[in-house]
């Protein structure tokens, strides 16, 4: 039995369908990445896995039960996009708080050693800075020994030595636990995922190894000037603007090779890579065929 599960899940806020017909496991070990652009649905996909919200239709299931029942919670870390620290509680006050809520929380100094937050143990949440706010509500999300933690974008706001230590933490997770992340960041899922699921448009575009994801997500663009150009292998997307063509490709060295090879006529050449975006874009145009 998966930890979580979707089944046919689509989630409207009004007239807004942010999750569109998604199906997901969520097995027992590893890091799953959540990938994709603003407004995916990644958050969505969270709150819903964990009982925030309820779908439109569809099913969601937590450890085979209903995510909003309190015993499949407590089984569970996380930490939303958005999170409030009571301003005027300290640190230790906050770790202790969420600890009170398990039989066998992590001691609280350890976690506070963990998430580099051990030297403000005693301060106001309120006057910690951006990344140690974010660590804190990270943190929290592990302070009960979940067998599964749901983490929305966890690195922003981090400095790169924050978000690389995090990395480790996450990691080291993983290797025991199950964690379900989000990020726009390939680099980071990279880093940490064993598993990707990019969402784009509310559906699931593709869920795979991050290797094979690299693969369909490191799209370039292959810019000339032509006046025609014949049907080449290779070519995902074709894009025409102020007079110049764009070829989007996984492969741009083989494209060029074929258009020498194929005699095209073309001046300007250059080759780009995509961002993530186009990259995604790309990806959900193949999928729907519009
Ligand atoms: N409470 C809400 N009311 C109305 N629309 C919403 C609400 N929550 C999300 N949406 C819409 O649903 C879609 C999916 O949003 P969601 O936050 O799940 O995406 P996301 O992938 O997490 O994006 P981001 O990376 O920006 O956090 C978006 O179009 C968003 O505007």
């Amino acid at each position: 039995m998966p930890l979580a599960r979707t089944i046919d899940v689509t989630r409207r806020y009004g007239d807004r369908t942010a999750l569109d017909g998604v199906s997901l496991d969520i097995p027992a070990g590893g890091v799953v990445g959540l990938l994709g652009p603003n407004g995916a649905g990644k958050s969505t996909l969270i709150n819903l896995l964990v009982g925030l919200r309820k779908p439109t239709s569809g099913a969601v299931e937590l450890f085979g039960g209903d995510p909003r029942d309190p015993a499949s919670r407590r089984r569970i870390g996380v930490t939303p996009q958005e999170t409030g620290l009571p301003a005027t509680l300290r640190v230790s006050e906050c770790v202790a708080f969420v600890a009170a809520h398990f039989a066998d929380p992590v001691p609280a100094g350890a976690l506070l050693e963990d998430f580099g937050l051990a030297e403000v143990a005693r301060r106001q949440t309120g006057g910690l800075s951006g990344g140690q706010k974010r660590r804190l509500a990270v943190a929290l999300a592990f302070v009960g020994r979940p067998e599964l933690v749901f983490l929305d974008e966890p690195t922003t706001g981090l400095d790169v030595q924050a978000r690389r230590d995090l990395w480790t933490y996450i990691k080291d997770y993983g290797r025991t636990g199950t964690v379900v992340l989000t990020s726009h960041y390939l680099e980071e899922i990279e880093a940490l995922a064993d598993r990707v699921v990019v969402i784009g448009g509310g559906r699931v575009l593709a869920d795979d190894t991050v290797e094979s994801i690299r693969g369909m997500v490191g799209i370039h663009r292959v810019s000339l000037d032509t006046i025609t150009l014949p049907e080449l292998p290779g070519v995902v997307g074709v894009e025409e603007a102020a007079g110049r063509t764009s070829l989007l490709t996984p492969d741009p060295d083989q494209l060029v090779r074929d258009l020498v090879a194929m005699n095209v006529p073309f001046r300007g050449l250059q080759v780009q890579p995509t961002t993530l975006e186009e990259a995604f874009l790309t990806l959900t145009t193949a999928k729907t065929g519009s």
